[in-house]
């Protein structure tokens, strides 16, 4: 039997709007450089092992060369007392090694930083490649869309023509899905910068949770116990839904045991290292205990908005998040079909950072 779409009126005069749309978008569009594509050729092997060093390790601590205390053109702003802090008045692309230094510390820190007001004419492809390069080896997404010839440039874009995480794709309540980055990675990701080139006047915000915070707000058994522990992070349902929806997989993917706890090699923080979107079970335990724990916990990291940061994108706002220390989502609140509703679009550089070490020296391991 074939399988035939019936197309409503509606839909109809959506799609040709739509295509409109896209047409001006790709003709015209002032950042179109940027725009996604997915090279179907390349094939990566996998990821080596390295050594690597935290570059919060070398910061001074009271941060003078970030946020000088006599300069009231930086000002820094928390954005709520447990996660999330706002700078005005730098631009990262002229920021010197001591501040750099200084805001991996801070990141680690405070989970999100968000700078605002950044000049997007100051940048280069070669010049934000290099930028991230400099707190760790820059990671190439398995399956997502690229910035052209930079496979390093993982594309956001949620406009009419790209419905990749849209509401419409699947059968959710909720865009709402926490999760720590490519966290299946045996070294997973640490510093990560979003940049977004255009944003809807409404909708598309960002939300981080602290894991630290949702660490240190359990109970002192809970703790001990889940410092114990390792979890599996899978990257497999992600690669098997692309190759599902005719996606090319351009490394194949990865399981990983990390501790449940693990320890920030610069603050020395203890944080939460479980999410709902790649933590599949805790190794050593039943099923039904694993699901329980697994469920108590995801419910405290999504649900507890005394622990999370809402960022609402402005023009010119690059958010850079640790991904050791925090779970993030985007929250796809517009509608996509929409023209009018504006345009989603940036791109992620995402570093790789520690082979994760929990308490009592209790490391990943994987087969
Ligand atoms: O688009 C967003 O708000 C965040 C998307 C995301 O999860 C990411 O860039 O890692
Ligand atoms: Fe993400």
């Amino acid at each position: 039997m074939s399988s035939t779409t019936t197309i409503t009126e509606t839909e109809s005069s959506l799609l040709k709007l739509t295509l409109a749309y896209d047409k001006e978008i790709h003709e015209q569009y002032k950042y179109a450089a940027y725009l996604p594509v997915y090279d179907e050729t390349t094939k990566l092997p996998a990821l080596q092992p390295f050594v690597f060093q935290d570059r919060g390790l070398a910061a001074d601590k009271e941060k003078p060369n970030l946020l000088p205390k006599d300069n009231p053109d930086i000002r820094a702003t928390s954005l709520t007392p447990v996660i999330g802090t706002e700078i005005r008045g730098l631009q990262l692309s002229a920021l010197t090694d001591p501040q750099k230094d200084e805001l991996a510390l801070l990141i680690a820190e405070r989970g999100v930083v968000v700078f605002r007001d950044q000049d997007f004419k100051d940048i280069s492809i070669a010049k934000q490649k290099a930028f991230g390069a400099y707190f760790g080896p820059l990671h190439i997404h398995p399956v997502g869309a690229h910035v052209k010839d930079t496979l390093e440039f993982h594309n956001i874009y949620l406009g009419p023509d790209n419905e990749y995480r849209a509401r419409s794709k699947n059968n959710r309540l909720t865009t709402v899905g926490y999760h720590s980055d490519v966290s299946h990675e045996h070294q997973p990701p640490g510093i990560t910068i979003l940049t977004l080139l255009s944003v809807p006047p409404t909708g598309g915000d960002t939300a981080w949770a602290s894991q630290t915070a949702a660490y240190a707000r359990l109970s002192p058994p809970i703790k001990a116990l889940l410092e114990g522990l390792r979890a599996e992070h899978s990257g497999f349902p992600q690669a098997e839904g692309a190759r599902r929806d005719g996606r090319w997989v351009r490394r194949e993917p990865v399981k990983s045991e990390h501790p449940v706890v693990r320890v920030h090699p610069a603050t020395g923080q203890k944080a939460l290292f479980v999410n709902p979107g790649f933590t599949k079970r805790i190794v050593g335990l039943r099923d039904e205990e694993s699901e329980a724990i697994l469920k108590l916990l995801f419910k405290h990291i999504s649900l507890s908005q005394d622990l999370q940061v809402r960022v609402r994108w402005e023009e010119g706002t690059v958010a850079l998040w640790d991904n050791r220390v925090t779970a993030h989502t985007a929250i796809s609140d517009y509608d996509v079909h929409n023209p009018q509703e504006g345009l989603r679009h940036g791109f992620r550089i995402t570093t790789l950072a520690d082979k994760p070490t929990g308490v009592d020296g209790l490391e990943s391991a994987w087969e």
